[in-house]
């Protein structure tokens, strides 16, 4: 079966304007197929372009060079680098997830509006979007009380859940974290794990970095190392992560 997403001599650098105009690698050629129900965990050294890469995919940076291919929900194959901006749009609002562990608000927009709002550009009507944003925001365990509010009051762990809560309102095809539980409390990490494992079981493709080695094997199918821009190694958890830490085995 064709991987959902196939990624082939992906290259993304920066070019440092305000200090020399220097150049800065962040990919330097990466190559990676990720299927549907696969979990794929980044891993490597800070630097080693494990953030760059999730935005490559999720095109909040646009490559230098290179194809993402994916494989969408009519089985159309597009290339995520070649796509319009909004080709791309249109595409993350009906198929691709992407969590941070920074919420971008929206001006003058509540929580349960901002979450319903994904969920229409998923392709449900207001009235399904509404209900299905109240039940994700339970589920993550968002107050009612807060429903109401503007996304810049709530705290680092909140902010945290509902930005799960609309990249997962229905589930994506493809799903891409970065760090999606750094600022929770145990109750809440164990109900965001629970939950990203119930969509990888649904055929949801994972793409994740996790600064959390028991989050990697528990949901990781398989662990990728970057080094300097390029993978460098990949195979199960247990074989590529050093055991009890995140250190990469040699
Ligand atoms: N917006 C940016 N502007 C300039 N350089 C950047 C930018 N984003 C990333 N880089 C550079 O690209 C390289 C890869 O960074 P990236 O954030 O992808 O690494 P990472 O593996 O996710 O690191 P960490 O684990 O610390 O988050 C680094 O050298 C970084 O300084």
């Amino acid at each position: 079966m064709r991987p959902m997403l196939s990624i082939r001599n992906l290259t993304k650098s920066f070019t440092l304007h305000t200090v020399d105009g220097r150049e800065v690698p962040a990919l330097a050629g990466v190559d990676l197929d990720v299927s549907a129900g696969e979990h794929v965990a980044l891993a490597g050294s800070s630097g080693a372009g494990k953030s760059s890469l999730l935005r490559c995919v999720y095109r909040t940076y646009v490559p230098g060079s290179g194809e993402i291919r994916f494989t969408t929900a009519t089985g159309a194959v597009v290339d995520l680098v070649a796509l319009s901006d909004p080709e791309v749009a249109d595409l993350r609002g009906r198929e691709i997830g992407y969590v941070s562990q920074f919420l971008r608000g929206e001006p003058r927009r509540g929580v349960l509006d901002l979450v319903a709002r994904a969920g229409v550009r998923r392709g449900m009507d207001t009235t399904t979007a509404r209900d299905a944003a109240a039940e994700a925001l339970r589920r993550l365990g968002i107050e009612e009380r807060l429903w109401a509010m503007h996304t810049t009051v709530l705290s680092g762990g909140q902010k945290q859940r509902v930005n799960l809560a609309a990249g997962t309102i229905s589930p994506p095809r493809l799903l891409l974290l970065d760090e999606p539980v750094s600022a929770l409390d145990p109750v809440n990490r164990e109900a965001v794990l629970g939950m990203i494992a119930d969509l990888g079981g649904g055929g949801t493709a994972v793409l994740s970095v996790f600064h959390d080695l028991e989050a990697i094997e528990r949901l990781a199918t398989r662990v990728v190392v970057l080094e300097g821009g390029l993978i460098v190694r990949q195979g199960d958890p247990s074989q590529t992560l050093r055991h009890g830490t995140l250190e990469v085995a040699r």
